[in-house]
C-alpha cells in the first residue's frame, strides 16, 4: 500500500487539502431519514465506538456491535461497554453480512487488519465508516470499488461526544466522502444523518475530505492539544518546585489550571483568556508568548512538514512494526516526571487564582493555539478547520488532565494522538527548557505583578490589539456565534 496523498498530484493535494465548507443548519433538514430502517454495525466498543452509538441510538438508528470473538468470550471491556448499554453484540460473521452501514471504530494503528477481515463479509453495496481517515490516506487501503466509504469524525474526544449529546447540543464534526469510493453517489447524504445522529449538526459541521482531515488532526493533537499541555504541564511543574512553591500546591495548579483558564477560551477565545488576567500580566503574557512562539515555530513547522510528507506516518507505522518501542518507552518516561507523581493538594484555589498564579500557562496556551493555527493555515488547511483543531478543542483535552492527569489525556485520546504527543513533547522539552527556567521567578505560582498594577497606556493598548486581532480571533468570533444561534435553535 503506498501513501495516497503523495499518490494524488499537486493540484488534487492542495484541492483537497482546501476542502471544507461549513455546513448550514437547514442542510440538515432530512435529519437521520436516509439511515431510518438501515443495519449499523459498529465495529469496536472504545472511546469513540461506545458514545457515538449512544448518541445514534437515542436519535432512533439501529445500532449492533460487532466485535473480534475473543472480546466477546473474554467479557473485554468493549464487550461490557456495548452489552451493560443493552445493545446486541456479536462476532464479524454474524453481524457484519447484513450491514447497510459498518462503522469502524477501532485504533488506527489496527484498522489493516481490521479492514482485511471485515471488506470480505460487507455486503455489495453497502457503506463502510471511518472517523479519522489514517487508514485511507496514509495506508493508503483501498477499498472494494462497490463499497461507499465515509467519514464522520468528531472534532473531540468519545467522552464529551456524548455528555454534549445528553446536554441537547454536539459537538463539532467533520464529514466527508472518499473520493475513490461513491458509487452510488450516496456517500455525502449518508455521512450528514450519520453527523446528525450523533448531535455534531448542532454544533457545526465542516463539509470536508479524508486529506484534510488526516492532516490538520494529526497536527492538532501533536501541538497544542496534547503535546504543548503536556510539555507545559512538566516544565511549568519544575520550575515551581525550583523555585520553592509546595510541590502539592503546584501538581494542583497545573491539573486544574489547563482547565479553568482554557474555559474562558470557550467564552471568547484568547481575547477573554487574556482579559482574566491583570494589566502587567496581560502583558508580560502576551511578551512570554511572543517569544515561546519564536522559539517553537521550527518545530511546529517540523510537525506540520512530516505530517505532509508523510514522514510522520512512515515513522510511527515503523513502531508499530517494532512492537510500539518509542511509544511505551515514551509513556513509561511520562509517567515518571515528577508532575504526574506529585498528588495534588486538598487546599481550595478559587478560579481567578487559576488566572492570578497561571501566567506561565496561560502564555503556553496563547502562543501554542495561535501557532498550531498559523502553521495548519499556511500549510493550505482552511481556517475554520484549524480553529477547531486548535482553539475549540484545547479546553476539551484540558478536562481531561483534570481527571487525572497526562495519563488520563493520553488514555483518553487515540493512539495515533498519543504517539504524536509523545513525539512533540520530547522534541519541544530540550529546546525550550532554557528558556522556560532563566525566566524570570513569580511568573508561576505566585500572583503576577502585585505591587505595581499600573501599566503603560500604549503597551496595553497594542497588547490588545494583537490579541483582538489575530486570525484565530476573527474565525473564533464567527464561529462562536453560529454555535450561540445553533444551540437556541436547538435547544
Ligand atoms: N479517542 C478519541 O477520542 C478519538 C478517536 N478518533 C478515531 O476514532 C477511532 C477509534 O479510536 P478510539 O475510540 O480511540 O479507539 P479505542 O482504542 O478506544 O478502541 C478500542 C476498541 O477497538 C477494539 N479493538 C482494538 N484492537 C482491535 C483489533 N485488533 N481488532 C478488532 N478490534 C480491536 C477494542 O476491542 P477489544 O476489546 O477487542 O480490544 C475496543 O472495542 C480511531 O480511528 C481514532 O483515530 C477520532 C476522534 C477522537
Ligand atoms: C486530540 C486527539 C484526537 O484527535 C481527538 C480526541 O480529537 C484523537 O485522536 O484522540
Ligand atoms: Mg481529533
Ligand atoms: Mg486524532
Amino acid at each position: 500500500m503506498t501513501n495516497y496523498f503523495n499518490s494524488l498530484s499537486l493540484r488534487d493535494q492542495l484541492a483537497q487539502l482546501g476542502t471544507c465548507r461549513f455546513m448550514q443548519s437547514e442542510e440538515f433538514s432530512e435529519g437521520i431519514n436516509v439511515l431510518k430502517n438501515k443495519k449499523i454495525v459498529i465495529v469496536g466498543c472504545g472511546a469513540q465506538g461506545l458514545n457515538q452509538g449512544l448518541n445514534m441510538r437515542d436519535s432512533g438508528l439501529d445500532i449492533t456491535y460487532a466485535l473480534r470473538e475473543d472480546a466477546i468470550k473474554d467479557e473485554r471491556q468493549s464487550f461490557k461497554n456495548a452489552s451493560s448499554n443493552n445493545f446486541k453484540v456479536g462476532t464479524y460473521e454474524e453481524f457484519i453480512p447484513s450491514a447497510d452501514l459498518v462503522i469502524n471504530l477501532t485504533p488506527d494503528k489496527q484498522h489493516t487488519s481490521v479492514i482485511k477481515k471485515i471488506v470480505p463479509l460487507i455486503k455489495k453495496g453497502a457503506a463502510l465508516s471511518y472517523s479519522h481517515g489514517f487508514n485511507i490516506v496514509e495506508e493508503g487501503m483501498k477499498i472494494r470499488e462497490d463499497i461507499t466509504v465515509i467519514m464522520v469524525a468528531p472534532k473531540c474526544p468519545g467522552s464529551e461526544v456524548r455528555e454534549e449529546y445528553k446536554r441537547g447540543f454536539g459537538v463539532p464534526t467533520l464529514i466527508a466522502v472518499h473520493p475513490e469510493n461513491d458509487p452510488e453517489g450516496k456517500g455525502y447524504d449518508w455521512a450528514k444523518a450519520y453527523a446528525f445522529a450523533t448531535g455534531g449538526h448542532r454544533a457545526g459541521v465542516l463539509d470536508s475530505s479524508f486529506v484534510a482531515e488526516v492532516k490538520s488532526d494529526l497536527m492538532g493533537e501533536q501541538t497544542i492539544l496534547c503535546g504543548v499541555l503536556q510539555t507545559g504541564s512538566i516544565l511549568s511543574f519544575d520550575k515551581m518546585v525550583a523555585e520553592g512553591v509546595e510541590p502539592a500546591y503546584a501538581a494542583k495548579l497545573i491539573q486544574y489550571g489547563w482547565e479553568t483558564i482554557t474555559e474562558a477560551l470557550k467564552h471568547g477565545g484568547i481575547t477573554n483568556m487574556m482579559d482574566r488576567l491583570s494589566n502587567p500580566a496581560k502583558i508580560k503574557a502576551a511578551e512570554i508568548s511572543e517569544e515561546l512562539k519564536t522559539i517553537m515555530r521550527p518545530l511546529f513547522q517540523k510537525h506540520m512538514d512530516d505530517i505532509i510528507s508523510g514522514a510522520f506516518s512512515t515513522r510511527m507505522m515503523k513502531d508499530w512494526d517494532n512492537d510500539d518501542k518509542e511509544l511505551l518507552e515514551w509513556r513509561a518516561a511520562t509517567e515518571n516526571t515528577a508532575f504526574e507523581k506529585t498528588d495534588a493538594t486538598a487546599e481550595e484555589i478559587s478560579e481567578q487564582e487559576y488566572f492570578d498564579k497561571g501566567l506561565l500557562l496561560v502564555a503556553f496556551v496563547k502562543s501554542g493555539v495561535e501557532l498550531a493555527f498559523e502553521t495548519m493555515v499556511e500549510a493550505g488547511i482552511i481556517a475554520e478547520s484549524a480553529y477547531y483543531e486548535s482553539l475549540h478543542e484545547t479546553p476539551l483535552i484540558a478536562n481531561t488532565i483534570a481527571r487525572k492527569k497526562l495519563y488520563e489525556m493520553n488514555r483518553i485520546i487515540s493512539d495515533t494522538a498519543e504517539y504524536g504527543c509523545y513525539l512533540f513533547d520530547h522534541s519541544c522539552k530540550p529546546l525550550i527548557k532554557d528558556y522556560i527556567n532563566n525566566l524570570e521567578s513569580g511568573l508561576i505560582g505566585k500572583a503576577y505583578g502585585t505591587k505595581d498594577s499600573g501599566v503603560d497606556n500604549k503597551k496595553l493598548i497594542k497588547v490588545n490589539a494583537s490579541i483582538r486581532k489575530h486570525p484565530v480571533e476573527i474565525i473564533g468570533e464567527e464561529l462562536r456565534e453560529a454555535m450561540t444561534e445553533m444551540k437556541k435553535i436547538h435547544v
